[in-house]
């Protein structure tokens, strides 16, 4: 009897829109609230206090950073899976682009079932928790640049975590204004 060859299907990903609410397990999202507070004299307002920033642990320091992204071709081939044990880490697109967030709960390296994937808007930012598995930024439709707020200071900060070949998400193409 011949066998049925079972197609080993590697999972294709959708994203789903970047909230607060379902990206709270991992950090938080940096985006203009309701409630903005009045500064100079009116002619500004801080949306206060957006992100829990950790990045002193162990000697560090907080540092900003510039970070240059080239964009992907899609769909996005995923590759692998880091994290910062001793620190947040957070990026915010200077240029108004969108870009693709796969990330994946603290704790033991992640499989392709554990990762959740959200496309955030160009007036979003994120901040990774410290110990949150997360993809390298993905920057979609053209090279960019991020705003990055890290640790600096010595210690290992980075464990890598190869994803297996063939994990890929399909994005929409960007919708012209
Ligand atoms: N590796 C590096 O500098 N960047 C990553 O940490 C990242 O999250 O993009
Ligand atoms: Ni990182």
């Amino acid at each position: 009897m011949s066998k049925t060859r079972l197609e080993k299907k590697t999972p294709t990903f959708t994203a789903r829109p970047l909230t607060r609410h379902a990206f709270a397990p991992y950090g938080d999202v940096i985006e203009a609230g309701d409630t903005p507070v009045a500064i100079n004299q009116g002619m500004g307002a801080r949306h206060l206090d957006l992100a829990a920033l950790a990045l002193t642990r162990e000697g560090g320091r907080p540092a900003i950073s510039l970070v240059d992204c080239i964009a992907e071709p899609t769909p996005v081939a995923l590759r692998l899976m880091e994290r910062h044990p001793l620190s947040s880490q957070a990026f915010v697109p200077l240029a108004g682009q969108r870009y693709l967030v796969v990330v994946a709960h603290a704790g033991a390296p992640p499989g392709p079932n554990d990762l959740a994937v959200f496309l955030a808007t160009g007036d979003q930012g994120i901040n990774y928790h410290a110990g949150v598995w997360h993809h390298p930024m993905i920057a979609l439709d053209h090279d960019c640049r991020f705003v990055e707020v890290h640790r600096g200071g010595p210690g290992a900060n980075c464990d890598e975590h190869d994803l297996p070949a063939g994990l890929t998400v399909a994005v929409e193409p960007e919708r012209k204004p």
